[in-house]
């Protein structure tokens, strides 16, 4: 369950009101999600999400906060932080920070076909292009620094395959950022979690309408191309084997790339992108599954499905990544 912070019905009516958003209907725990506390709230007015962030630091909130309101300005569906009559976007709720948000309509796709993934490959496209102007830094908090830090630590609960498996791509993606091609490469803002979870869609399955991009909070600057990888492993492949299915990959590429085209830089390193978004998760859900923190109390993801996923980047065929539309 997502909801570590009881908030009573007095508490919603009592932040109601340094807002203009109308007054009190409901409130309603969400059970989904594992980092922050979730509730639909709804007003006379519209519905919306509050969350309460458990995790992420003060600090560190006004780049997701400021990002999602500056791209839901500019017309890319994410939920929007509401403002408060004081003009703040952030809140305090029991001592901890908290956020209203616009609720966007759908559910996530279990099993999208090309035209979910076309949707989102454009929208990313069209996100990335309208975070170009956003001024707050900062990076992906879980970039390469963070796996050299965390890699030892998980490391001795590895068998031998696998530790030679973490040791070369580490070197790898080490090698990789030093080079002329990943200086080159577009960055910015980038969501870096845009897992099918995160992507809400109404209407049909044949004519599906994207709902919104939610969750942003892993999000950080980092190449645009690392972003792409992240959905190409979760979007477009046997769940199974963790292969890419040509025809979803295709889909999701081409709609990226006749928004924003892909550089000379980015095709060259398109295979070491996807193994660098492959790590990123493997190493993650090595932490949570070896290192648990006390309060989690979902079930930590199975971190074998990257090592899976890893490995097959690693000795399959990669599909280039269009060229010119
Ligand atoms: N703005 C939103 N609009 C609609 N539903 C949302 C919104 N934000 C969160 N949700 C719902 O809440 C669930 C958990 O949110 P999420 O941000 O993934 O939590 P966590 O960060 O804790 O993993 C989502 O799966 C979705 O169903
Ligand atoms: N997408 C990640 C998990 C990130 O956590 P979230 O529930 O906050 O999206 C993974 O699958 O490992």
């Amino acid at each position: 369950m997502a909801v570590f912070t009881p908030v009573s019905e007095q508490d919603a009516r009592n932040l109601l009101s340094n807002y203009s958003l109308g007054e009190f209907a409901s409130l309603k725990g969400i059970a989904a999600g594992i980092e922050n506390s979730n509730y639909f709230l709804t007003t006379s007015a519209a519905e919306y999400v509050l969350t309460i962030f458990e995790v992420l630091k003060v600090e560190q909130l006004p780049f997701y906060i400021e990002l999602m309101h500056h791209l839901a300005e500019r017309g890319i569906p994410v939920p929007k932080p509401q403002t408060r009559l004081d003009g703040a976007r952030l809140t305090m709720l029991h001592g901890k920070p908290a956020a209203i948000v616009s609720k966007l309509a759908g559910t996530y796709i279990v099993s999208p076909n090309t035209a979910h993934c076309a949707l989102t490959g454009a929208t990313l496209a069209r996100a990335h292009l309208a975070s170009a102007d956003f001024t707050i830094r900062q990076p992906n908090l879980r970039g390469l620094s963070w796996w050299q830090e965390t890699a030892p630590v998980v490391m001795p609960f590895l068998s031998q395959s696998a530790q030679n498996l973490l040791s070369t791509s580490l070197a790898e993606q080490i090698a990789v950022a030093r080079s002329e091609d990943w200086r080159a490469l577009p960055k910015g803002p980038s969501h870096c979690d845009l897992f099918r979870d995160n992507v809400l869609f109404a209407g049909t399955t044949e004519s599906p309408v994207l709902g919104g991009f939610i969750d942003y909070y892993f999000a950080g600057v980092d190449a645009w191309l690392f972003d792409v990888a992240v959905c190409l492993n979760d979007w477009c492949i046997d769940q199974t084997s963790g292969e890419l299915i040509p025809e979803l990959a295709t889909a999701w590429l081409e709609a990226y790339s006749r928004v924003r085209a892909f550089t000379e830089q980015e095709h060259r390193l398109w295979p070491m992108m996807l193994r660098a978004a492959a790590l990123r998760f493997w190493i993650s859900r090595l932490y949570d599954f070896y290192l648990p923190r006390p309060a989690k109390t979902l079930k930590p993801h199975d971190p074998t499905h990257f090592e899976r996923i890893l490995t097959q980047r690693t000795l399959q065929a990669i599909p280039n990544l269009p060229k010119d539309f």
